[in-house]
């Protein structure tokens, strides 16, 4: 028999047949209320989901689950304590993503930096009649100084593609020092503060943990620079959004270019929609048709590695004990 297991999205119809091939499966739509999903995971071994919150009381109500495999990179969704007690392994799609990530990434400085929603806003509104204002003109990106903040896997695709295509200085700020970066990029480590104050650029690429809660806040928007950019395609819960409207607001920042937010989806009246220098994207960093189904075939193959014990899983460091111990 097969181990029966819960996909809570449509996947690709080839990465359907391969889950197939290997699961007793079940799928989902979206917007299921809990006690749906609660129901349709009774007797599950695995769980597909991409980013819903795995909870206590999840784990609690569904206690035949062995493992979830988040389709996203970042796991800020799983409670990873309470999966370690209930012995609940969960993975995750890194690498597949990557440069999809950091092109998006690329794409907003471009945006923010030369006003292109503004501008295309402009001759919709059939305002391109004679010459721009210059109030429309754009800043420079190549040769400038840039600010990453979280050097990972994203970070370090971001970092090659405006060293090489755009000839800017790096700076960065990480947990660790990343000497192989430094020799590759140039990339010089500086504190968090320091990247603020000097950076034109600064884009945070870091998970969302307890310990990069709103680490970026007032101390480190009140010593950016007027003309400074500042780009977030991480998570929302990173930067204290309040404390970036007003450095926005105030126009003590230029401006901004924001994929994720605190709460999602964004509402059309938030603060940040009435603001002309601040871009925003609807959580698309890794939304390719191509790179979607790579993170699909990931979290399938993650569900195949452990229930099968075949190939290799990512699984989140922070469960990774459950592995290596005996089960
Ligand atoms: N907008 C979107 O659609 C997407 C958003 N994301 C977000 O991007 C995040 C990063 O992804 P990825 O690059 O793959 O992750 P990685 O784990 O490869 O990189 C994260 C980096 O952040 C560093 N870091 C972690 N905690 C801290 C801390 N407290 N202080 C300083 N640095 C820290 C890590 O340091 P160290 O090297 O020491 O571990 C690591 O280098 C994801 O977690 C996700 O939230 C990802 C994909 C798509
Ligand atoms: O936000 C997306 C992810 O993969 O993480």
């Amino acid at each position: 028999m097969k181990p029966k297991i819960f996909i809570e999205c449509a996947l690709d119809q080839d990465i359907m047949a391969l889950a197939e091939q290997y699961f007793d499966c079940s799928v989902g739509t979206a917007n299921l209320t809990l006690q749906n999903k609660y129901d349709a995971l009774q007797g599950c071994v695995g769980y597909a989901v991409p980013m819903g919150n795995i909870t206590r009381e999840l784990l609690q109500a569904c206690p035949t689950l062995q493992v979830v495999s988040n389709i996203a990179v970042g796991y800020d969704n799983f409670d990873v304590q309470a999966m370690a007690e209930h012995h609940v392994i969960g993975t995750h799609t890194p690498y597949v993503l990557d440069d999809t990530v950091a092109d998006l990434t690329v794409g907003l400085m471009l945006a923010v930096a030369r006003q292109i929603t503004r501008l295309d806003k402009w001759i919709r509104t059939e305002q391109w009649q004679a010459g721009v204002p210059e109030t429309l003109f754009g800043i420079d990106v190549y040769g400038k100084k840039v600010g990453i903040i979280g050097m990972g896997r994203i970070g370090e695709k971001i970092a090659k593609r405006l060293k090489y295509g755009f000839d800017m200085s790096i700076y960065y700020y990480n947990r660790s020092r990343k000497p192989r970066i430094e020799q590759a990029y140039g990339a010089v480590y500086q504190s968090l503060n320091e990247i603020c104050a000097t950076c034109d650029f600064i884009i945070v690429m870091l998970p969302l943990t307890e310990q990069t809660k709103e680490i970026i806040g007032q101390v480190q928007f009140a010593c950016m620079q007027e003309h400074a950019i500042f780009i977030n395609t991480a998570r929302g819960g990173v930067v204290d959004e309040q404390a970036l409207l007003n450095a926005l607001k105030e126009q003590r920042i230029q401006g901004a270019g924001l994929d994720v937010f605190t709460t999602e989806p964004l509402l059309a009246d938030h603060p940040f929609t009435q603001l002309d220098q601040v871009v925003l994207t609807p959580h698309i960093g890794s939304a390719t048709l191509a790179t979607r189904n790579a993170m699909q075939r990931t979290a399938i193959n993650n569900l195949k590695a452990i229930l099968y014990q075949q190939g290799e899983a990512h699984i989140v460091p922070e469960l990774q004990h459950l592995v290596n111990n005996e089960r």
